[in-house]
Formats: structure tokens, C-alpha cells, sequence
């Protein structure tokens, strides 16, 4: 089970100065068990802010985090890696470049689960990722053992969303996790990710600024605005809604 609930989250930042600014406004939003979100909204809507929240590295002003009744509030980003983990658009984020394509494997395998970064124990783990990599677009089933700095983007984002994924996450947040890529490539690391979320069941919200995408992938479109949800829907709602519905969500 993973039920993520955000009850009356509010993020001031530089509060008492002249430059004082409500990003997030009473945010409560409930996601159910294996729902997958296409989060949208203008530019500054308060998305990475929302996402921020959600995975540790920005405090609310006020509100909570809740993931299966457990109070992440005060929990730090690094105890929340446990049960949250995120893919960023940088494809420079989230991979060690020093390290081979199979020792950040195995980081991400022992991910939570052990002290300090031992990397013991990778030969008999070779023949598991070379599985993993074998369905995976970009041939990185063929690279496991070059450096992750020498990857094209498109292999180290891919490498990216393998190792969030690869311990089953309670919670997958993607923040517009192929928009530095080209068209081709996008598409298969969506198609990619819509096969993982659906055959991991997982949890995930996913920031695109495609309307197609963000229609064509998961099951509840979600628009913020201004830091306000002003739009949250799902079902057969949602499959009647066209690119032109949305847009009108984007106005001021
Ligand atoms: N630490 C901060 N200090 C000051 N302003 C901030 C801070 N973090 C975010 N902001 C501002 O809050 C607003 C929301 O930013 P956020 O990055 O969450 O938007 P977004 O919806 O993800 O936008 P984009 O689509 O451009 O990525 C923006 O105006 C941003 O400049």
C-alpha cells in the first residue's frame, strides 16, 4: 500500500522581507494506492516546489506529509530516500560519473537498506543487472562497466529512472525526467516508465509541460496554478478532456 496525503501544505519563502512569496497555498491532495499523476502547470505554478516537499529537501511553512499514515514532516530527505525516490531533468543528477554503470546499480540497490556506501559484493550481482539492462532502451545492457560520465544523456537518464525504480519505491517522483532529451528517446523512456509504474504498481507523479503526454500517461491529471490545485481529475472525466480544456487551467 501507498497513500500519500498532503493535508494544508503552505511554503512562504523569505518570509518578513520585501520579497515574501507564497509558493504553495493550502495544498491537501490524497493519491491512492498505484495512482499515476501527470503533473501540470504554468511555469512558477509551484511543481518542483510541490515535488520538493513531498521528497525532504524543502520544509512546508505549515501542513503535513503523510505516507501510509507515517508523518514525513520532520523526516530529513535522506531517511525519505527509503520510501521516495525521484528522477530529476538534469541528466547529470541522481548518477555517480566516476563510478561504472554497475557499481551506481549497486548503490541504488543498497539504497536505504545499509550504512555508509560499500560497494562489495558487485560480481555477483552482474548477472541480475545485466537482466535489467537487457530490456532497456539505449544498449545499456552493453555498458555496464563504462563510466557513467562517458554515458550519451539519454543512457544516464535512463540509468537514472532503472536505479529509482529498482528497489520498488513506496513513492516515483519524476520532474519532467526527459524533457533534456531528444523526441526518440523521450519517447521511450515514457513508454518505459508507464511499463515500470504499471508492472511495479507503483505510486508516482510525474511534472511534464506535453499536454499529450501528460494525457496520454497515468491515470489523474493533476494542474496547479499559482500554487492552487485547480484541477484534479480522473476517470472517464479525464478521458474526455482535450488539450484545449486544459489550457484554459493555465490562465491567470
Ligand atoms: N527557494 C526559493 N526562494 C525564492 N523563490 C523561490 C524558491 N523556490 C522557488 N521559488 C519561486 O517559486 C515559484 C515556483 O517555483 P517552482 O520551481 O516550484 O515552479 P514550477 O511550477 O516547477 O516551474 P517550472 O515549470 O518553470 O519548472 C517560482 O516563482 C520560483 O522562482
Amino acid at each position: 500500500m501507498s497513500v500519500l496525503e498532503l493535508k494544508h501544505i503552505t511554503t512562504t519563502v523569505n518570509a518578513g522581507t520585501s520579497e515574501e512569496k507564497q509558493i504553495l497555498k493550502d495544498i491537501n491532495l490524497k493519491l491512492n494506492d498505484g495512482d499515476f499523476v501527470t503533473l501540470l502547470g504554468t511555469n512558477g505554478a509551484g511543481k518542483s516546489t510541490l515535488l520538493n516537499t513531498i521528497n525532504g529537501s524543502l520544509a512546508p511553512t505549515t501542513g503535513k506529509v503523510v505516507l501510509d499514515d507515517k508523518d514525513l514532516t520532520s523526516l530529513s530527505e535522506v531517511k525519505r530516500a527509503k520510501y521516495i525516490s525521484q528522477v530529476f531533468q538534469d541528466p547529470k543528477m541522481g548518477t555517480a560519473p566516476r563510478m561504472t554503470v554497475a557499481e551506481n546499480l549497486l548503490l541504488a540497490t543498497k539504497c536505504g537498506k545499509h550504512r555508509g556506501l560499500k560497494l562489495r559484493g558487485l560480481d555477483k550481482h552482474m548477472d541480475k543487472f545485466s537482466r535489467e539492462t537487457a530490456q532497456l532502451p539505449n544498449g545499456l545492457n552493453d555498458r555496464l562497466n563504462t563510466f557513467v560520465g562517458n554515458l550519451s544523456g539519454g543512457q544516464r537518464q535512463t540509468l537514472s529512472f532503472l536505479m529509482a525504480t529498482i528497489n520498488k519505491p513506496d513513492l516515483l517522483l519524476l520532474d519532467e525526467h526527459t524533457a533534456a532529451l531528444d523526441p526518440n528517446t523521450s519517447r521511450g523512456l515514457l513508454e518505459l516508465t508507464a511499463k515500470v509504474v504499471r508492472e511495479q504498481k507503483l505510486t508516482c507523479v510525474m511534472i511534464t509541460h506535453q499536454l499529450k503526454d501528460a494525457l496520454k500517461y497515468g491515470n489523474r491529471t493533476i494542474i496547479l496554478n499559482s500554487g492552487k490545485i485547480v484541477l484534479d481529475i480522473s476517470g472517464e472525466k479525464r478521458k474526455h478532456l482535450t488539450e484545449d480544456d486544459i489550457l484554459q487551467y493555465f490562465t491567470d
